[in-house]
């Protein structure tokens, strides 16, 4: 069995086990089916924001512990205040170390968008989603037949959240872009080996119809190449492992920013003196 298989079983047994202790009627009474959700993909397409979307993650399945101690409340501000676009915060437990808490203490104290980070499989997880006050679910095209990912997606949509729908190659692509999201990611990460390569998404860039946001998940640790994914039309980053590998994973974020913007500086002061010279 592979892991992804692994992680799915285990989230539908603990699925059928929440269902019997917080039915979708108790879920329906928190706030946040009364608020208004923020775009993601909106608030990705700022052009005064850095497009990354940063991660909350204290454990993976490829990496093991990363972070064990970094408090959410202080990272997620400090992801904000370095200039970060969204966040996404894990909520698997046996596997990410997550939990909904992580994700509703971070919109205790963000105004920014929201992204639930998890194995989504049942509609009852998206109106989970909804009330620990998510902004957006993550749609994994590897671990969902076509019907179940289109119930979804239309699921987020009625509760007006946004979707974001993960693919690892053209295939996938092809056949589950029809589900109607608001964004697509690309995972750099091969799911069987854990490596990543960001030639994933150069190759698959130009296969995304125009109409979607473009995002690219896994394996930067760079700010060249975010500049490098912006030229193949990439505009959201999602970044976890550079930042909290850090003990200070707002304090990285920060640090990658800066470098970010320096770098795309020279970029356009370099334009600058070509176009002079010309
Ligand atoms: O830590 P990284 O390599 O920066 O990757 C972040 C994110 O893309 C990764 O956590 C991720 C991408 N898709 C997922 C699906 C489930 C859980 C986690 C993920």
């Amino acid at each position: 069995m592979s892991i992804l298989d692994e992680i799915m079983a285990n989230r539908r047994k603990e699925v059928e086990e929440r269902k019997a202790l917080y039915p979708v009627a108790l879920l329906e009474k928190s706030i946040f089916f009364e608020t208004k959700p923020v775009s993601l993909r909106k608030y990705v397409l700022r052009e005064d924001k850095s497009g990354i979307i940063a991660e909350y993650k204290r454990k993976s399945p490829s990496k093991g512990m990363i972070n064990k101690f970094a408090p959410v409340e202080r990272t997620t501000i400090g992801y904000m205040q370095a200039g970060a676009s969204a966040l996404s915060v894990l909520t698997d437990t046996k596997y990410f170390a997550g939990k909904n808490e992580d994700l509703q203490t971070a919109r205790k104290f963000n105004f920014c968008p929201i992204l639930r980070k998890d194995f989504m499989l049942d509609e009852y997880q998206v109106f989970e989603a909804k009330s620990i006050g998510a902004d957006a679910i993550l749609i994994i095209a590897a671990a969902l037949d076509l019907p179940t990912a289109k119930q979804l997606t239309d699921r987020a949509h009625a509760l007006n959240m946004e979707v974001l729908l993960e693919v690892h190659n053209r295939e996938e692509l092809e056949r589950y872009h029809e589900i109607g999201p608001d964004l697509i990611g690309v995972n750099n990460r091969n799911l069987k080996t854990f490596e990543t390569t960001i030639q994933t998404s150069l190759e698959l860039a130009e296969q995304i119809p125009q109409t979607f946001v473009k995002v690219s998940e896994s394996g930067i640790s760079d700010p060249q190449t975010i500049l490098r994914l912006r030229e193949y039309g990439y505009r959201g980053f999602l970044i976890g492992e550079t930042f909290m590998r850090s003990s200070r994973p707002e304090q990285a974020c920060a640090d990658f920013i800066k470098r970010l913007h320096t770098r795309g500086e020279k970029v356009v002061e370099n334009a600058k003196i070509g176009d002079f010279e010309a």
